[in-house]
């Protein structure tokens, strides 16, 4: 509809701006007609403006109609009904130019009244025994994983979907398609076991194997580790797990999903765990690859694959789990259609239900991206209250929670002080993981170079310059506690859980407050407590400090790096300097030749 009312705007030769930062009706906020314009002639005018200005104050109609230069309009008639013939006629608004009142943005119900989870995750803690309607075998599991209570969020997600799948997972609750769930709650509180619970629960009972969830992450390591938290939970189940990412070759991924056999294809995975493209790959790719028995879509860091949706994935899937021409077999006992607006007819058969799940750190609270992910009847669940404004330094509660046990600072530097001081506090805290953050592939390449050429810290670097095999085994060494400071991208910063990451360090400031909840929340997850550090040029204090302020970030305390303390670690420093100029124009010279 705005698109239409700006194309009219236009054709009606009316101010194609007036509604650029339109919320609602535009007639309500669009400004008279400038002098100098054309009047509008009544006969030029559709029923849709006419409506809108007729809605307007009685008090603009006679303030025009009192205007010497406009013949009078028939006050208190609605304009339709004058019988002036079309040429210049009565002028509908006021001449003065009147400041369009601010629209007030408005949530949708369901985002405005979110079911609050508790942020606490050593204190809300609910013991396992408390919420029964999770499987005896899968109460074992956990505690063999040493989970002996649901941290917040699962409790309040795992009892919603397990209720959404009471009736098997074939039907939705009644024959109705159940409503979808967006879950917003900090990094490091558990969200992957609070979907990988219910929905391997949901399938333990099904016969014939099926793509019936698929989980679609925005990268290899983060699909990889929540596919591994899939096979610790299907282990003794029949339940079979595969992994989609493009780490092993097209025709080996193939193998894992369908077997040919004498009538066609068998599937061999109920659960797919994807990055999108190798997902779509599959989709286009893959014979026997069927999406249309799938029950739960899981879309993993949300918010930044609602930011992938330019690669159009979610289309794909939708269009391969919903036939776009109807029900196959119109008499089948269950049919899926597309969700839509609930119908009579509608009702009248059993819906095969597909329920999209998403969990971010960082959900985003914008109605208009969420849209784009075709929501039905959605419940959100969130441990912030909504985001009233943003620049209301009264609301207590930010845009985005973080983990309890974090502390977070931030150290003045200069620039060519910042690799000292990551060498200094790295080697000052005696630490056995800290991850540090870099802009770019570049600088993660140079620090990396630095810091080894320092040596005393058993260094590396993650970035997207090496294939997966490498970055897996950087991966483990560092969970294995053989790397102690691992400088990396933001490759890292979503999603990657090692568990004894004590210290974060941002060499470069992140340019956005959601690059920078998820890079400290590599630190202080599950209820441990850790640090995080980030260093700022003087240039960047002010505008870093006001947006984490601006967003309702815990305000960050200064931590000065006094120089006497750097002054020691310079000459070798200075060495190290060198030998990074000797490493980096012999690595130049290699990418010449
Ligand atoms: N109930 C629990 N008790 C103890 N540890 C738990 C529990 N639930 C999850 N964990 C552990 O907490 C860690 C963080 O969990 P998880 O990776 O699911 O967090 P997340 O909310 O997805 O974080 P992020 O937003 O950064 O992706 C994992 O190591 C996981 O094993």
């Amino acid at each position: 509809p705005d698109a239409r009312q700006g194309k009219r705007r236009r054709v009606d030769g009316g101010d194609a701006d007036a509604g650029a930062d339109a919320g609602g009706p535009g007639a309500e906020r669009e400004p008279g007609p400038r002098r100098g314009l054309p009047a509008w002639p009544v006969g030029t005018l559709t029923p849709w403006r006419l409506l809108c200005r007729a809605g307007r104050s009685q008090e603009a109609i006679e303030e025009r109609s009192a205007s010497p230069e406009a013949p009078a309009a028939p006050v208190g008639r609605l304009p339709e009904a004058a019988s002036e013939p079309a040429g210049p006629g009565p002028v509908l608004g006021g001449l003065a130019r009147r400041r369009a009142p601010k629209v007030q943005p408005f949530l949708p119900v369901w985002l405005a009244n979110p079911s609050c989870v508790k942020k606490n995750v050593t204190e809300d803690l609910v013991p396992i025994e408390d919420i029964p309607e999770v499987h005896p075998d899968l109460q074992r599991q956990l505690k063999a994983h040493g989970i002996s209570a649901y941290f917040p969020v699962q409790a309040a997600v795992i009892p919603a979907l397990l209720e959404s799948a009471a009736d098997g997972f074939l039907v939705g609750r009644g024959g109705y398609q159940p409503s979808d769930l967006c879950v917003s709650a900090p990094t490091g509180s558990g969200k992957t076991l609070a979907f990988v619970i219910p929905v391997v629960q949901a399938l333990l009972h099904r016969v014939v194997c099926h793509v019936r969830a698929l989980i679609v992450l925005p990268t290899k390591e983060l699909a990889q580790q929540v596919s591994k938290v899939f096979n610790i939970y299907t282990d003794a189940t029949p339940l079979r797990v595969a992994l989609v990412t493009g780490q092993k070759p097209l025709a080996k991924e193939q193998e894992s999903l369908v077997q040919k056999t004498a009538d066609g294809y068998r599937c061999l995975a109920d659960i797919v765990v994807a990055t999108p493209g190798r997902l779509v790959d599959h989709i286009d790719q893959t014979q026997g690859f069927s999406l249309q028995q799938l029950r739960f879509l899981v879309v993993d860091e949300a918010d930044r694959m609602i930011d992938s949706m330019h690669q159009s994935w979610l289309p794909r899937v939708m269009a391969a789990a919903v036939p776009s021409s109807g029900p196959a077999a119109p008499c089948a006992l269950l049919q899926r259609w597309r969700p839509a607006a609930m119908t009579a007819a509608s009702t009248s058969c059993p819906q095969m239900p597909l329920q999209k799940l998403l969990f971010s750190a960082t959900l985003t609270q914008n109605p208009e991206k969420l849209q784009r992910l075709g929501l039905y009847q959605p419940r959100l669940f969130s441990t912030q209250l909504p985001h009233r404004d943003p620049g209301d330094a009264k609301d207590p509660e930010g845009k985005y929670a973080f983990p309890a046990g974090l502390m977070h600072r931030y150290v003045p530097c200069s620039l060519s002080a910042k690799p000292l001081a990551v060498i200094h506090l790295v080697l000052g805290m005696h630490l056995s993981r800290a991850l540090c953050f870099t802009n770019s592939r570049e600088n993660a390449h140079r620090l990396f170079l630095l810091v080894q050429a320092f040596g005393g810290v058993s260094v590396a670097e993650f970035s997207s310059c090496y294939g997966p095999g490498h970055r897996r085994k950087i991966l483990k060494q560092f969970e294995q506690g053989k790397i102690q400071l691992l400088i990396s991208t933001d490759a890292t910063a979503r999603g990657i859980d090692v568990p004894g990451v004590e210290l974060v360090i941002n060499y470069d400031a992140p340019q956005y407050l959601r690059t920078y909840v998820h890079r400290v929340g590599r630190t202080a997850r599950a209820g441990k407590t850790g640090q995080a550090f980030t260093l700022l040029l003087k240039v960047q204090e002010r505008r870093f400090l006001r947006m984490l302020a601006e967003a309702g970030a815990p305000e960050l305390a200064r931590h000065e790096v006094p120089s006497k303390l750097l002054q020691p670690l310079v000459p070798r420093y200075e060495e190290a300097l060198s030998q990074l100029e000797r490493t980096v124009k012999e690595e130049y010279r290699q990418k010449v030749a």
